[in-house]
C-alpha cells in the first residue's frame, strides 16, 4: 500500500503536513504558463487563440462552424438522445433548477427609526461565461450546473466556451446546452478560453463573470484574471476526502476514491478510518477496481501520486485533519455523520452517510458541483446564483433623517480632515 499514515508514528505531523501541500509546487508552474497565455491572448486576441487552440486541442479554428456551435445543432443533438439519457439530463436539470431557485436573494427596502430609508436590490450580471470542461472527458453536467443558476440569477447573455480536442464536439454536451438555453458555445478551452472571456476578442465579446471548473490551467487563469471580470471560485482539480469507519464495503469506498482519482492526474483522493485491516481491504479494493477502469491511466497516476489512506487511533481525530485539508468533497461513511459533521468547518460539500456516494452530487443530487479545490474550502463556497448577480445598496433621507444623522456625518469628515464633505452635509443641515 503507497502513502499510508499513521497518526501515532512520530513522523506523522511532518507527513501530513507535505500531504497538504502536496500540489502547490506543480501550482506554480502552471502560473507561470499561465501568465503567458493571457498575456499572447491579451495582446493577439483570435490569432493567438487559434495557436493555442491547435496547440493544445488538436482543433483548427478556420471556418465559422469550427468556432461556434448553433442552437439549431443543440436541439438535433438533444432530439437525437437516446430516451433514458434524455431523461436523466432532464432529472438532473430539474433538481439543480429546484435548489438553486432557492437561493434567490430577497430585496431589502425600510425606513428606520431615525427616518432614513435604506436597503440592497439585487441584480443580475449582464453576461457570465460558462466554462465546460472538456480536456479528457466532456462534462455536460458541468454546462448545466453551470448555466441553470445562471439563467435562474436572470443573466441576459450565457456564453460557455468548452475545448474540442481533436475537432469532436460531445453530443450530450450540446444537448444540455438545449435544456439550460445558451446563447452562445464557443469551441475553445483551456487558459486561452478564459482570457477571450475576460479580455474580449474580435470573435468573442467580453463578459462580466466567469465560471465553472476546470483543470489547473483554467483555474489558474480564473485566478488570475479575477479583477478584470468576476469569478465564482478556484475550482481546479477535483478532490474527495472519504472517513470511513470499519463497517463499509472496501469496494464501495474504493468506488468513491477513485470517482475522484479519475478526473484528473492531478486530482487527489484520501481516505481516514480508525481500522488498519479496514485500510488494506480498501487499498486491494483500489489496486483491483484500477486494473478494469477505463479511464486507469489517470486514475492510477492521480492514486499514485497524490492519493493517501490515513489510520487514526480514533474518528475523533478525523474532523481536525479533515479542517486542515479542506477538501473539496468530504463522505463521512459512519453511523452517526451528523456528529462527525458538527466539528468539519472547512469543505466544499459533504456527504452523509453510507449511502450518499459524493458521484451523486456530481450530477442529479441539485447542489452545485463546481466547488473550491485546493484548501479554498477554508474561504470560498460552491457555485451559487449569487455568483451571477450583486448588490447595489440605496440611502435616502429626508429633512428629519438628516436632521438626525447629518451631524454625525459632518463631525466625522471634519475628524478626516475632508472639510469638503462636511460641507456638503452641513448646507442641508441649515
Ligand atoms: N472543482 C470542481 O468543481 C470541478 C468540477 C468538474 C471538473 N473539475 C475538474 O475539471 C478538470 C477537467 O480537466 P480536463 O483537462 O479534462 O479539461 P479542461 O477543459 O479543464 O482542460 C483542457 C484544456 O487545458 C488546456 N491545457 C492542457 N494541457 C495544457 C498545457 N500543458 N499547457 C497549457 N494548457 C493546457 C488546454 O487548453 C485544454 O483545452 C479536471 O481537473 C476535473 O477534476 C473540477
Ligand atoms: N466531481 C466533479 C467536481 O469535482 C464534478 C463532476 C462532473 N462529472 C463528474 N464529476
Ligand atoms: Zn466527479
Amino acid at each position: 500500500m503507497t502513502h499510508q499514515l499513521n497518526s501515532s508514528d512520530a513522523n506523522f505531523e511532518r507527513d501530513f503536513r507535505r500531504l497538504v501541500n502536496a500540489r502547490r509546487e506543480s501550482e506554480s508552474d502552471v502560473a507561470i504558463q499561465v501568465r503567458d497565455i493571457l498575456r499572447e491572448v491579451k495582446a493577439r486576441g483570435d490569432e493567438a487563440i487559434i495557436e493555442y487552440s491547435q496547440r493544445f486541442d488538436g482543433h483548427a479554428l478556420s471556418e465559422d462552424s469550427d468556432w461556434v456551435i448553433t442552437a439549431e445543432r443543440c436541439r438535433e443533438a438533444y432530439d437525437a438522445l437516446e430516451p433514458d439519457l434524455r431523461e436523466a439530463l432532464e432529472l438532473a436539470a430539474s433538481r439543480i433548477r429546484a435548489y438553486h431557485a432557492a437561493q434567490l436573494p430577497e430585496n431589502r427596502d425600510y425606513t428606520d427609526d431615525a427616518g432614513v430609508r435604506q436597503g440592497a436590490t439585487w441584480r443580475a450580471v449582464d453576461a457570465a461565461g460558462l466554462y465546460v470542461p472538456g480536456g479528457r472527458a466532456a462534462y455536460p453536467s458541468s454546462l448545466l450546473m453551470n448555466a441553470i443558476p445562471a439563467r435562474v440569477a436572470g443573466v441576459e447573455r450565457l456564453v460557455v466556451v468548452t475545448p474540442t480536442p481533436k475537432g469532436q464536439s460531445n453530443p450530450i454536451v450540446l444537448a444540455a446546452a438545449h435544456i439550460a438555453g445558451v446563447d452562445e458555445i464557443w469551441r475553445v478551452g483551456g487558459a486561452q478560453a478564459v482570457a477571450a472571456l475576460a479580455y474580449g476578442t474580435d470573435r468573442i465579446k467580453p463578459v462580466d463573470v466567469i465560471t465553472g471548473p476546470g483543470n489547473a490551467y483554467v483555474a489558474e487563469a480564473k485566478r488570475q484574471l479575477y479583477g478584470v471580470v468576476g469569478i465564482d471560485m478556484v475550482a481546479g482539480p477535483s478532490e474527495i476526502l472519504v472517513i470511513a469507519d470499519k463497517d463499509n464495503e472496501p469496494e464501495w469506498i474504493a468506488a468513491d476514491l477513485l470517482s475522484q482519482a479519475e478526473h484528473d492526474p492531478t486530482s487527489q483522493s484520501i481516505l481516514i478510518t480508525d481500522d488498519a485491516p479496514f485500510a488494506a481491504l480498501v487499498s486491494d479494493a483500489i489496486e483491483l477496481q484500477l486494473a478494469t477502469l477505463d479511464t486507469q491511466k489517470t486514475a492510477k497516476a492521480s492514486w499514485k501520486e497524490h492519493g493517501a489512506i490515513i489510520v487514526v487511533g480514533s474518528l475523533s481525530e478525523a474532523p481536525a485533519l479533515a479542517n486542515k485539508l479542506a477538501s473539496e468533497h468530504v463522505e463521512l461513511a459512519v453511523a452517526d455523520p451528523e456528529a462527525l459533521m458538527a466539528d468539519i468547518r472547512h469543505a466544499g460539500s459533504i456527504f452523509l452517510g453510507r449511502m450518499t456516494p459524493e458521484a451523486i452530487g456530481d450530477y442529479v443530487a441539485g447542489p452545485n458541483h463546481v466547488l473550491p479545490t485546493g484548501r479554498r474550502a477554508r474561504f470560498a463556497s460552491g457555485l451559487s446564483v449569487l455568483d451571477f448577480m450583486k448588490r447595489t445598496s440605496f440611502i435616502e433621507l429626508g429633512e428629519q433623517g438628516m436632521a438626525a444623522i447629518g451631524p454625525a456625518a459632518a463631525r466625522l469628515a471634519h475628524a478626516e480632515g475632508l472639510p469638503a464633505h462636511a460641507k456638503s452635509v452641513e448646507v442641508r443641515l441649515k
